[in-house]
């Protein structure tokens, strides 16, 4: 990625740490000043460049990066083809009636429209889009380009050869590859940016780190969130194993969540205090303890089991455990309150470690959280997300076939989340 501009930390303003890795994980290259220059775009005032984009187009002088225009984002159509394919798409979907089309909907940005802009002083046509990132406070995005094949029907035998010698390892292994993700790092608040070149040495071994490092998850996967991503991802499994009306080619799905609250999920140190009992069923019982805990009470619809078909998308129904639940939820409720959450901050005394600075640090952050939270609305459940992007190559299913390239990256995608699930019992 060549954009960059320093995002505000909540502490730590003025030595705000920002990273890009081109390349291999360890070549940390500071760009911020010699991307200062490239981040001008001549666009209209209200209008700002899109910071949270990490792969895809950028203002490379063919083509224009993404733009940010109250909560959405705009999109510019460089390639005429290749635009007209995605607002067809989005248009279709949007007035169909067919029970399938209709349901992939809630899989993708919410679409409004196209709108001329003028850029650079041409008028250019942008596709409108929700920004997916817009509610989160430090969005970490992952764009994950799913199948092996990555071409399109209409593709010169150029272009394959092109697309053929790009993320080989990973796309014939794993059926998908990563161009590029950001996430802030919650060990050290830093901001890391790891670009397609990064994503091009991956192969099936070193992809289980790059999404451990997206997941911020070194040394541990956050129960919640990984079950979150896969709340999301099985439902498009399940759409992707029945659809036949699309086939995508280089189509990507973005991971996006909020490092502010895995930070203050983990900062709670929540320890499961409610555990369903493995059973002796057929199944392999996952608990749903640390899914619904005093902290975060996350409706996901996944009942805590997976079986061989995948998993059972329900909460549990015997009375017994339902009892159990809310009587726990019941008595940790209180947690939950912003204003509790002050008043015990207020309470704090003076800190003994004669550490005062990284105290009052401590506290800044949490009045940052507790003011953000009071000042949003309505406080999502949910923090984490996953959904379909970039339908520029998205074309009618041959012969009304199952799209197995996409289904197999998706498959794949799936049994490593459900691997990173089933470490972080
Ligand atoms: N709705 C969205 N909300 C937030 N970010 C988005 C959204 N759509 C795209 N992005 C960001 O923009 C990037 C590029 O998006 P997209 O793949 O649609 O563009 P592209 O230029 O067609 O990409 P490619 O070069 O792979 O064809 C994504 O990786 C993501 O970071
Ligand atoms: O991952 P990389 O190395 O950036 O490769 C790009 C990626 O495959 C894009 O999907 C593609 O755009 P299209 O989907 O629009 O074809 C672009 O083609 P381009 O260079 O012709 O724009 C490639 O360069």
């Amino acid at each position: 990625m060549g954009k960059s501009e320093v995002v505000p930390m909540p502490i730590q303003r003025q030595d705000s740490l920002y990273a890009v890795y081109k390349g291999a994980y360890n070549t940390m290259v500071h760009t911020v000043e010699e991307d200062q220059e490239e981040d001008y775009l001549d666009i209209p005032e209200n209008m700002q460049l899109f910071t949270n984009q990490v792969a895809g187009h950028t203002n490379d002088g063919k083509s224009y990066g993404m733009i940010k225009h109250n909560g959405t984002i705009l999109k510019p159509i460089t390639k005429q083809k290749c635009g007209e394919r995605e607002v067809q798409f989005y248009e279709e979907i949007n007035g169909a009636t067919d029970k399938t089309r209709a349901e992939l909907r809630e899989f993708v940005p919410k679409y409004y429209g196209k709108v001329a802009i003028p850029i650079k002083g041409n008028n250019i046509d942008c596709i409108v889009l929700e920004d997916l990132t817009k509610h989160y406070k430090e969005p970490c995005v992952m764009d994950i380009k799913i199948g092996r094949r990555t071409w399109d029907p209409t593709a010169t035998y150029e272009k394959i050869m092109n697309e053929e010698m790009k993320y080989q390892d990973c796309k014939r292994d794993m059926a998908f590859c990563i161009p590029g993700f950001q996430v802030y790092k919650i060990f050290n608040n830093q901001l890391c940016k790891f670009d397609k070149n990064y994503g091009k040495t991956l192969n099936k071994e070193t992809v289980t780190q790059a999404l451990k490092t997206f997941l911020n998850a070194e040394s541990a996967c956050c129960r919640s969130l990984i079950v979150q991503f896969l709340a999301s991802l099985w439902r498009i499994q399940m759409w992707a194993r029945k659809q036949r009306y699309y086939q995508f080619f280089s189509s990507s799905l973005l991971l996006v969540y909020d490092a502010r609250r895995l930070r203050e999920f983990l900062k709670a140190d929540v320890k499961p205090k409610f555990k369903l009992h493995r059973s002796t069923s057929l199944y392999r019982p996952l608990s749903l303890a640390v899914l619904n805990n005093e902290h975060e009470k996350i409706s996901t619809g996944f009942s805590g089991q997976l079986t061989n078909q995948g998993p059972i998308l329900r909460t549990p129904t015997s009375p017994t455990k339902l009892k159990q639940f809310n009587d726990f939820v019941q008595s940790n409720n209180n947690t939950n309150n912003v204003w509790q959450k002050s008043i015990r901050t207020l309470k704090r005394t003076h800190s003994f470690q004669n550490d005062y600075d990284k105290e009052m640090q401590n506290k800044k952050q949490d009045y940052t959280y507790i003011l953000d939270e009071l000042c949003t609305e309505q406080k999502s459940e949910l923090w984490a997300t996953v959904k379909m992007i970039d339908f520029a190559h998205a074309f009618p299913a041959e012969h009304h076939e199952i799209d197995k390239n996409y289904l197999d990256g998706i498959d794949n995608l799936i049994r490593l989340f459900e691997e990173f699930l089933v470490e972080s019992e």
